[in-house]
């Protein structure tokens, strides 16, 4: 008998996010505290549930564009060690209350040097808030440092990344406005951070189509696609039951590629029409290396458990396609092998056959 998870059920299975953004998962009450600490007055509100009501109307429009405008008001209030100390920290707590037990949180450094801080002072922050976080609600948190791609700091922003790798700083990324800003702008960051041995995701066919997806697996060399929902441009007969894969989206699949998938903010900046026409359900059938994530849980109002959640409503996901999405996350972490094998067989599968088990018994 296979049995619909519950949002209480999912909350509490042990959960892996890849994409998440520190700068768009702040709580409303903290960007309001953080606001009136460092007198910035610009917020569209100073109420918390106002707050939270304007992030995620201004985040529906539809457009990549205005979607990235929003974080004026979270980057504004995060350019002190104290306020990104208290943002990583919440973070951590937020994501260990959602039943995540392994997460990679990103954010862009250079984003948050407007009070003063050295790049050196922003990771150490952020890195202490996430240690102590981790450390008293038993999460495991790594940072990837992010280079702005419209900026031209992404070697530096690299190199940033590559001294911290063995303080908690597991990978690198780039992200912002995709079109117009090719990933291959950063073909000096990438380089650098191959011959360091050193991982890296590039955020690619989200709102630009599939030459940009090409350009970050096949010039770059990135691990991991953030989004790449767009990789359904290169598939053909989607409908039917024999789906024709192109070379692009046969190389994806055959190599592995792990696609960090973010429902709810692909429909809030249209790379998709609603939760059930997303491309996640045809490439789930696929068997592509689909993961599941939130991106910015401020901007969508939400958490890797209600993705979950809505996925399972849209597609009829059971507790083994959620435990696959799982194991596909863990094993796509910028992590050493031992430490993601650990996970999976010493958290990750106990964790969900104990729930199959509980929803498999005749209620009452
Ligand atoms: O989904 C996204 N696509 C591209 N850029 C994004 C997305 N979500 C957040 N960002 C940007 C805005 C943030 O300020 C920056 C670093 O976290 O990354
Ligand atoms: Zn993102």
């Amino acid at each position: 008998m296979t049995t619909q998870p519950t949002l209480d059920d999912i909350r509490r299975a042990p959960k892996v996010l890849l994409h998440d953004h520190l700068d768009g998962g702040l709580r409303p009450e903290t960007i309001v505290d953080l606001a009136r600490d460092a007198g910035y007055d610009a917020l569209p509100s100073n109420d918390p549930g106002g707050l939270s009501t304007w992030f995620a109307e201004a985040s529906d429009s539809g457009s990549l564009e205005r979607y990235l405008e929003t974080f004026t008001h979270t980057v504004g209030v995060m350019q002190s060690a104290e306020a990104l100390e208290r943002v990583a920290y919440e973070c951590a707590e937020d994501l260990a209350a959602d039943g995540v037990v392994y997460a990679e949180v990103r954010y862009a450094p250079e984003q948050h040097t407007e009070g003063g801080l050295t790049l050196e002072q922003v990771v150490k922050a952020v890195l202490a808030g996430f240690a102590e976080g981790g450390r008293r609600h038993g999460i495991r948190v790594g940072t990837l440092l992010t280079a702005m791609r419209h900026q031209a700091r992404s070697r530096e922003i690299a190199e940033l990344a590559v001294r911290h790798r063995d303080a908690g700083v597991v990978g690198f990324d780039i992200a912002g406005a995709e079109a117009g800003y090719p990933p291959t702008r950063h073909l000096d960051a990438f380089e650098y951070l191959q011959r360091e041995n050193a991982h890296f995701t590039i955020h690619a066919g989200e709102a630009f189509g599939l030459p940009s997806i090409w350009q970050a697996i096949q010039w770059c060399g990135a691990d991991r696609l953030g989004h790449g929902v767009r990789i359904v441009d290169d598939i053909t007969d989607r409908e039917t039951d024999d789906p024709r894969l192109g070379r692009l989206a046969a190389y994806v699949r055959d190599k592995r590629i792990p696609l960090e998938m973010c429902p709810t903010s692909n429909i809030q900046t249209g790379a998709a029409k609603s939760i059930a026409e997303h491309p996640i359900g045809l490439l789930r059938r696929l068997y592509f290396r689909v993961t599941v994530n939130t991106d910015n849980r401020l901007m969508s109002g939400t958490s890797l458990s209600e993705e979950f959640a809505k996925l399972s409503e849209a597609f009829g996901y059971d507790w083994d396609d959620l435990q696959w999405f799982t194991v596909n996350a863990m094993k796509s972490a910028f992590i050493s092998f031992d430490e993601r094998l650990e996970l999976i067989n010493g958290v990750i599968k106990p964790g969900f056959a104990q729930l199959k088990w509980r929803g498999d018994r005749p209620v009452g």
